[in-house]
């Protein structure tokens, strides 16, 4: 109980400082929510339109705060790494990273609500020991993949200006950018200050940290989040009750990118669906994989709950079909009766394989002890497995052949 207190006490204390600093806020507050941190609730009956939190422009930590201090102008050459390689992301962990280990009081409360290196190490996938990280789904994998490649990147950028012995620290303030950071395109004078080619760079990742409304949890709908020069709104996109949680939209993402790039999946996700590409790509000989490239539907093979998408249906026949009839199809997506129910057996095939893996896996799984990790593994090769029954179902002899009676 009095640990709650203390976190309240913690959380009140922050969104004074947030308010001194010019953030506003209205009719919400920040609450502990079991099973997602910290999130927002209505103090009061919330309606569409309201005006919930104002975060202005001087409150933000952005590429143009960092390098007024990082001065990356002068420092990007004798760090020798190419200024192409300079992400934003990466400025900005080396910046928190510093600013931390040089005791920045302006930090202190902010830091003080932010998740620990120990809940990263349960929700982060890039801080799972080996064993849980090889139980991935394959697109996850893929994702955490690139992800450690991009991290390993930032670190090889910055490790000379980091604190020696600060790299989980560096490595702490990265996921903290990686998790809590906006999107704001109105960079002002002091990115202009910045050379041409880093300020190119930028433009894939404009990046801001910004107080109290990196409280708000993700779900797939949510309060709308407007930026203008002056800074973020965050606007009531429906009625909410009293003590009810108000969430905001990270984006359209599904489940595979949400646990790899923020450390949860969702229950119902409407953007939700799963990468095929461990089981089409094996298929492909080198002939399809240029057929498939030359017309630009190579890889990202996605089905959802309630279709396989296009370019996923393509790759498919071009697994099995000659290169003039899969042309053909590209140009008319004609085909007869007995071609669909060629290609419905051959997805039927390749589905029902992946959700043998799918069973294998949670047999694996639920031999485990149930940790946080486990468990959140179990979850989405689950959900996996419910998107692959949907289409099992649908390509079944049975609904591909619906007027055949068995005897
Ligand atoms: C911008 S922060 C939101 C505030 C955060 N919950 C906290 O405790 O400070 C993003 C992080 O919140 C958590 N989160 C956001 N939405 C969530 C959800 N719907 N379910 C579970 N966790 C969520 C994840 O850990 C994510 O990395």
């Amino acid at each position: 109980m009095a640990q709650d207190t203390d976190t309240d006490k913690k959380h009140e204390d922050f969104t004074s400082w947030a308010n001194s600093q010019g953030v506003q806020t209205n009719g919400i507050h920040p609450s502990k929510i079991p099973g997602r941190g910290i999130g927002i609730v209505a103090d009061r009956a919330l309606k569409a339109g309201e005006q919930l939190a104002f975060v202005p422009a001087k409150a933000l930590i952005t590429i143009d705060t960092a390098p007024t201090w990082l001065k990356i102008n002068e420092l990007v050459k004798p760090l020798g790494v190419p200024e192409k390689d300079v992400t934003v992301h990466g400025a900005l962990a080396a910046y928190l990273t510093t600013r931390v280990a040089e005791g920045d009081e302006r930090l202190g409360l902010w830091r003080s609500v932010w998740p620990s290196l120990d809940d990263f190490k349960e929700s982060m996938p890039i801080m799972w020991a080996e064993e849980y990280q090889g139980l991935l789904t394959p697109p996850a994998k893929d994702l955490l993949q690139a992800q450690q490649q991009k991290y390993l990147k930032d670190w090889q950028t910055w490790q000379s200006m980091i604190p020696s012995g600060a790299e989980k620290s560096f490595q702490y303030h990265w996921l903290i950018v990686n998790t809590r950071t906006f999107f704001w395109k109105h960079h002002g004078s002091g990115a202009k200050k910045l050379s041409k080619k880093i300020r190119r760079t930028c433009n894939d990742d404009r990046m801001v940290l910004c107080p109290f409304v990196d409280y708000f949890n993700h779900s797939d709908e949510g309060c709308t989040v407007s930026n203008t020069p002056k800074g973020f709104t965050i606007t009531c996109d429906r009625e909410y009750e009293a003590g009810e949680e108000v969430y905001v939209s990270y984006g359209q993402h599904d489940n595979d990118f949400l646990l790899v790039e923020y450390g949860f999946v969702l229950a119902g996700n409407k953007w939700d669906k799963t990468k095929l590409d461990s089981r089409i790509l094996p298929k492909l000989d080198k002939k399809m994989k240029r057929d498939l490239e030359e017309n630009n539907f190579l890889g990202e093979y996605f089905l959802d709950a309630d279709e396989i998408e296009y370019r996923t249906q393509v790759a498919l026949r071009r697994s099995f079909w000659p290169v003039a009839r899969w042309r053909r199809y590209l140009a008319t997506e004609d085909e007869t009766d007995v071609e669909l129910a060629y290609v419905k057996a051959r997805l039927w095939v390749l589905l029902t394989e992946y959700a043998d893996e799918v069973n294998e896996m949670l047999a694996i799984l639920n031999k485990m002890k149930p940790t946080v990790q486990r468990n959140t593994l179990v979850k989405r090769w689950e959900q996996t497995a419910e998107m692959l029954q949907v289409h099992i179902f649908r390509n079944s002899y049975q609904e591909a052949c619906p007027n055949h009676q068995h005897t």
